[in-house]
C-alpha cells in the first residue's frame, strides 16, 4: 500500500490480488474494431425474470463474469436451474425453496436484486457477500420489502440497513404499495419491480426523497418485464405500477455491455485514430446510449454505420460540464478523460457513487491526484483541471472500473500501472487481453 486510500482494500472472493500491471502506451494513432461481451444489468435482469417466468427460457449472448456467475449461483441456491454453455444459458424456474445461502460477492445487482426473489421462497435467505459489498446501502430496499409484510433480519434481530442479513421467505408476498427512499441507488427500485408481478396483489412502488439517479436502469426494468408481458403503469412520475400476473418465458438475445465499451470507445480520444464496437443498438435503456453526446462533448467524432459505433479523436481532448446522474456508471471513463484534457472539467449529479463498489469519488480523486492530476471532490461530484501527468500506481479498491480508468490513463503517460487489474472480472474478465489486441491494431500497422 503505497498512500491513504478511500476504502480499506479487501481480498475478494475471486482472486488474490495480482502484481500491479503495466498499462500499455498508446504508440500511435488506433484503428480498431473490438466486441464487447454482453451487458451486465441485462444479463441479471433476465436471469431474475427468467427464474420466475412460467417455463424455461434462452438467454444468449449472455455475460460470462464474476456479477453474472454469482447471479446465476444465487438463483440455483434458490432453486432454480441454471445451466451455463458459453454465451448460451439455459433458465428453468423451480419451486424457489430456503433455506439458502447467497454470496453476492460485490454486485450490486446481486444484493438489491435478490431480496425480493427470496421473499417468495419457502424459508430463511441469508444474504452476504465481500467485506466492501457490507458497506454498499441496502436500508431502503428491505425497508420496502419489510413493509410489504416481509420480515428481514440482521444476525442480531435488528433491522439491517447493509448485508449480512436474513429474508425470512414464506413462499409468498402479498405487496400492494409501498414507499422507497432510492436517492442512493436506483437499483433498490429495480429490485422490487422485478419480482412484483409475483406478489398476489402486484406492487404499487412511489421514490420519495432528493433526486433519483441512474433513470435509464429502471426503464430497462421496466422494459424487460414488458418484454415478458407484465403489465407496468410507468405513467405518474417516481410511481410505478406492476399488475400481478405471470411472467412469461421467452428466449432472449442480450444487447453488448456499452458501459464496458466506453473504455475502449474512450481510447481513440487518447491516442487518436478510430475505434469502432459492433453490435451497437439502434435504440437502447443501457446509460451508455449516452456515450456518443458525451464523447463529441469531449472532442471525438462519432458515426453510426450499420450496427457499429465508430469514434474517431484527434488526441486532444476538451473538457466538459456535465450531469452525470443518468449514467454513473461512465462516470471514471469520462473522468479519464477529464484528467487528460486540456481544458477544465466538472462532473456533477453523482453523489451516489460513493456507495458503488468502492466510495468512487474519492478513489477518483486520489488515483488522478496520486498521477499529478487536480481533481477535487464536490457535494455532488468532481472538478478536474488540467494537469501533466506523472507515472505511479493506480489503486482499484476491488473497483473494475477503477482499473479500466487506469488503463485510459496509461494509453497517454509512461509509466502507469494497475493493481488488482483481475478485478475487471467483475464485469470483463478478458479486459487486458482485449485491450492488447486494440492496441495492436494502429492506424499504421
Ligand atoms: O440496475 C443496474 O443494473 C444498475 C444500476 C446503476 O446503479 P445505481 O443506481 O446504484 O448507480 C448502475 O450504476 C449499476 O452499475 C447497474
Ligand atoms: C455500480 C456498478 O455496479 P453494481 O451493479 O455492483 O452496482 C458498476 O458496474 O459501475
Amino acid at each position: 500500500m503505497t498512500t491513504s486510500t478511500p476504502n480499506t482494500p479487501v481480498p475478494d472472493a475471486a482472486s488474490a490480488p495480482d502484481p500491479a500491471w503495466a498499462a500499455p502506451t498508446a504508440a500511435s494513432p488506433l484503428d480498431a474494431a473490438v466486441e464487447v461481451p454482453g451487458s451486465k444489468s441485462l444479463t441479471n435482469r433476465y436471469l431474475v425474470l427468467a427464474a420466475l417466468a412460467n417455463g424455461p427460457s434462452e438467454l444468449r449472448g449472455a455475460l460470462s463474469s464474476r456479477d453474472t456467475l454469482l447471479m446465476a449461483e444465487a438463483l440455483r441456491q434458490l432453486g432454480v436451474g441454471v445451466e451455463v454453455d458459453g454465451t448460451t444459458w439455459r433458465v428453468t424456474p423451480g419451486e424457489l425453496r430456503g433455506p439458502a445461502s447467497i454470496d453476492c460477492g460485490l454486485a450490486g445487482t446481486v444484493m438489491r436484486f435478490l431480496p425480493a426473489v427470496a421473499a417468495l421462497a419457502d424459508g430463511p435467505v441469508r444474504f452476504d457477500g465481500d467485506a466492501g459489498a457490507r458497506v454498499r446501502p441496502m436500508g431502503p430496499v428491505l425497508a420496502g420489502l419489510r413493509n410489504l409484510g416481509v420480515p428481514v433480519t440482521a444476525d442480531d434481530g435488528t433491522e439491517p440497513s447493509t448485508l449480512p442479513f436474513t429474508v425470512e421467505g414464506r413462499g409468498g408476498v402479498v405487496g400492494g404499495a409501498v414507499d422507497v427512499d432510492a436517492s442512493a441507488s436506483s437499483q433498490f427500485v429495480s429490485g422490487l419491480l422485478l419480482a412484483g408481478a409475483r406478489f398476489d396483489r402486484g406492487l404499487r412502488l412511489r421514490h420519495v426523497g432528493s433526486a433519483l439517479p441512474s433513470l435509464p436502469h429502471i426503464e430497462m426494468t421496466v422494459d424487460v418485464l414488458r418484454g415478458a408481458g407484465v403489465e407496468v403503469d410507468d405513467s405518474t412520475p417516481s410511481t410505478w405500477v406492476v399488475a400481478p400476473g405471470p411472467i412469461v418465458a421467452r428466449d432472449v438475445r442480450v444487447e453488448p455491455d456499452l458501459s464496458n465499451a466506453s473504455p475502449f470507445l474512450a481510447a481513440a480520444l487518447v491516442a487518436g485514430g478510430t475505434v469502432r464496437v459492433s453490435g451497437w443498438p439502434t435504440s437502447t435503456t443501457q446509460p451508455g446510449a449516452l456515450v456518443p453526446e458525451l464523447f463529441e462533448q469531449l472532442g471525438a467524432r462519432t458515426r453510426r454505420v450499420g450496427d457499429v459505433l465508430e469514434v474517431t479523436g484527434t488526441g486532444r481532448i476538451r473538457g466538459l460540464d456535465v450531469d452525470l446522474h443518468a449514467a454513473g456508471e461512465l462516470t471514471p471513463t469520462i473522468a479519464a478523460l477529464a484528467a487528460l484534457a486540456e481544458t477544465p472539467s466538472r462532473l456533477r449529479g453523482i453523489a451516489h457513487l460513493r456507495g458503488h463498489e468502492t466510495d468512487r469519488l474519492a478513489a477518483l480523486v486520489c488515483e488522478i491526484n496520486r498521477l499529478g492530476g487536480r481533481a477535487t471532490e464536490t457535494e455532488d461530484g468532481l472538478t478536474i483541471e488540467p494537469a501533466t501527468l506523472h507515472g505511479g500506481t493506480v489503486e482499484t479498491y476491488h473497483d473494475h472500473r477503477m482499473a479500466t480508468f487506469g488503463a485510459i490513463l496509461g494509453l497517454r503517460v509512461p509509466g502507469v500501472r494497475v493493481e488488482d487489474v483481475a478485478t475487471t472480472a467483475k464485469t470483463l474478465p478478458d479486459f487486458t487481453r482485449m485491450w492488447g489486441s486494440m492496441l495492436a491494431a494502429t492506424a499504421r500497422g
